[in-house]
């Protein structure tokens, strides 16, 4: 029988039990100066404790006189005022004397003499004149109860006496990270040992939502200490959130514990991911059991925890920045859970995005710093098709996002760099970098998922780079072929090449493991023509089906021992710290669509990468000729 342990629920009727639970909860309260309270929540209503101004005053530089005396001037009939009796000279927000009731602006003034202002103007009654009570009334409600205070409110409540306000507690929430296999990341995690992050991650989101945190050492998986943990955070705090231990390892403990000392409100929401989550109340007060991965922790700290933080500070969180955007391959989805995907966005037209997915997986934390946002993809749905929209969670602002470039295609070392350089320079967008192989790239390019490809797809037919590639992919079209860089190929060997590994024949060795490309990277191609050229099956290359994705993964392969080697470019065997066996020169293009020549970004990019400051930066990563960097090419497909 299948052992169930999640009794799952939607998002909507988790989200409403937990509100409908802790809606009421308020934190103690506590009296602050009003200078310290930005932020802050109002327990009671303010009234304002004097009128402001409460005298009469300047709202000009200039004369203050009796309207009456000035009827009847104009230029043609100047009248004479003499400086004392009929009038005075104020700057703003000084008192009106008694005997004055109007100020004349000192650009329409002129000094005639050492006694006298002439004026060319009449003025009403209260001409410039701030009244007792214009800012604000002795009395007046200044802000209600239950109000978030603003750096304005601060300033009216200053002006209004009100120099002590009561504000609800800070909500305290204790984190409790648990594991035995977590180390602070200070230290060097030893094999088997992972740093612990995810109390950071939740803790700087929580404090920007208005909570005070405190973070507990990390727990080992014994049920006691975890409990004793839970018990004692449970008396101090008004939250309380358990890291992992959510689902139904060997150590999963957190649900057993909660139990015992609560209520469990659910344990398992129908989403992907943050699937795991638990939430209870223990004590009058809510304890979550967040799931260890640390994206699923991030989405269901944002999607639940939030909002019971603003509700415990008497407000709403703000809804989530969200847009439509169109998907222009199929993206599979999981029925009956909704899916989080995230993804890069590229603006089409005005206000239309395409959103093209990033690596799934609860613990891949580069594809959220590469994602622009999060697609919804809601639980009754299979999957999408071409065509189909959804909503996405943005992550960026949307204004941002539409000024980006995103390249999609093979790994180099050298994209990075350029991208870099774009952000020092602050030109106003970024160069976004997907790195899925040659080939994907080409496909998402013709899709019109991406502004540009990199490819380096080697023709074995004629030794030509990337053309005849380009011709199967883009029949009758237009394109530009802008060269990055002819860069080195070669085997990643392990320090000192204990194998003796000196050509590609030694590849077909007993002793001899390889880590291939991924099918579609421009490397594996290389491999392919390698073999051939010296007569060798692949069926001679133990680990020919092995895959890595990137040449600085092949590269971490050998170094750490689970290959002896690996095809890649140099720049990647200098970082990873292996031996490198040169064995080929390949040329690596930026491929663009014709109708794109004149995107001031293209340009821009073009521009950046024929600098030769920018090109010897390239060469000094190591491998890389940059000879023809920069160069276009024409092509009519
Ligand atoms: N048999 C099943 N196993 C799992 C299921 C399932 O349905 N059946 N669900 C998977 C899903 S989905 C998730 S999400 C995780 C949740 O796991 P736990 O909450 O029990 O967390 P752990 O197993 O302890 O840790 C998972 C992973 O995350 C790392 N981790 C934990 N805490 C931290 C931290 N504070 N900082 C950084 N990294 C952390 C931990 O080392 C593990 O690598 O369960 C699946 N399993
Ligand atoms: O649902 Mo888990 O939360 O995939 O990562």
């Amino acid at each position: 029988m299948v052992k169930k342990y999640l009794n799952k629920i939607s998002l909507t009727d988790a989200l409403k039990k937990l509100k409908d639970r802790f809606k009421d909860f308020r934190t103690e309260s506590e009296k602050i100066k009003t200078v310290d309270a930005e932020g802050r929540v109002t327990v009671n209503a303010v009234m304002a404790k004097r009128s402001a101004p409460d005298f009469y005053a300047a709202a000009m530089d200039g004369i203050a006189v009796e309207a009456q005396k000035t009827a009847g001037a104009s230029e043609r009939a100047p009248i004479q005022l003499e400086i004392g009796s009929e009038a005075q000279a104020v700057d703003t927000g000084d008192p009106i004397p008694e005997q004055f009731n109007a100020v004349i602006k000192i650009e329409e003034v002129n000094q005639t003499d050492e006694n006298h202002y002439t004026i060319e103007k009449a003025v009403p009654p209260w001409n410039h004149i701030r009244s007792i009570g214009e800012s604000t009334v002795k009395g007046n409600l200044l802000v209600t109860a239950s109000h978030k205070l603003s750096d304005y409110d601060l300033a009216a409540l200053l002006e209004a006496g009100v120099t002590e306000i009561e504000v609800y507690q800070k909500p305290l929430i204790t984190i409790i990270p648990t594991g035995d296999e977590l180390v602070n990341a200070s230290e060097n995690p030893k094999i088997g040992e992972l740093v612990e992050f995810n109390s950071q991650m939740v803790k700087a989101a929580l404090k920007k939502w208005g909570a005070e945190i405190r973070v507990t050492e990390i727990i080992a998986d014994q049920k006691e200490l975890i409990e004793k943990a839970v018990v004692e955070s449970v008396k101090a705090s008004d939250m309380v959130i358990v890291l992992s231990g959510s689902s139904a390892g060997r150590g999963d403990y957190t649900i057993d514990i909660l139990k015992k000392q609560g209520k469990i409100l659910f344990h398992g929401v129908n989403i992907m991911p943050g699937k795991p989550l638990i939430a209870a109340e223990v004590k009058g007060i809510p304890v979550f059991g967040l799931p260890g991965y640390p994206l699923s922790a991030w989405l269901d700290n944002h999607l639940f925890i939030r909002e019971l933080v603003y509700l415990m500070q008497a407000e709403s969180a703000p809804n989530f920045k969200q847009i439509e955007a169109e998907v222009k391959r199929k993206v599979s989805s999981e029925i009956g859970l909704e899916e989080f995907l995230r993804v890069n966005l590229i603006n089409q037209a005005e206000n239309k995005f395409t959103a093209v997915p990033l690596k799934r997986g609860s613990s891949a934390m580069e594809s959220i710093l590469k994602a622009d946002g999060i697609m919804r993809i809601s639980e009754n749905k299979e999957g999408l098709h071409p065509g189909d929209r959804a909503p996405v969670i943005l992550l960026k602002e949307k204004n941002r996002i539409k000024n980006d470039l995103l390249l999609i295609g093979s790994h180099d070392l050298s994209l990075d760099l350029i991208r870099n350089e774009i952000r020092k320079r602050n030109y106003n967008f970024d160069l976004k970098l997907q790195t899925v192989g040659s080939m994907a790239g080409l496909t998402a390019l013709r899709r019109g998922e991406s502004h540009l490809a990199g490819a380096h797809l080697l023709d074995p037919e004629n030794g030509e780079y990337n053309v005849s590639y380009l011709r199967k992919f883009f029949k009758g079209q237009k394109l530009l072929v802008v060269n990055l860089v002819y860069r080195e190929q070669g085997l990643y060997l392990k320090k000192g090449n204990p194998k003796n590994i000196a050509n590609i024949d030694d590849l077909t060795q007993n002793n001899i493991n390889y880590i291939n490309r991924q099918r579609g990277a421009g490397t594996r191609v290389l491999f392919d023509f390698l073999l051939s050229q010296n007569e060798i099956e692949t069926n001679q290359i133990s680990g020919y089906e092995k895959e890595e994705y990137t040449h600085i993964a092949a590269a971490a392969a050998v170094g750490r021992g689970s290959a002896d080697a690996a095809l890649g470019i140099r720049a990647a065997a200098e970082v990873m710290d292996v031996d490198f066996l040169p064995l080929a020169e390949e040329k690596y293009d930026l491929i663009i669509k014709a109708e794109n020549i004149d995107d001031p970004r293209i340009n821009k990019l073009i521009k950046l990468i024929s600098e030769n400051k920018i090109k010897s930066k390239i060469e000094n990563l190591g491998g890389y000729n940059c000879q023809e960097t920069g160069n276009i090419k024409k092509l009519q497909l």
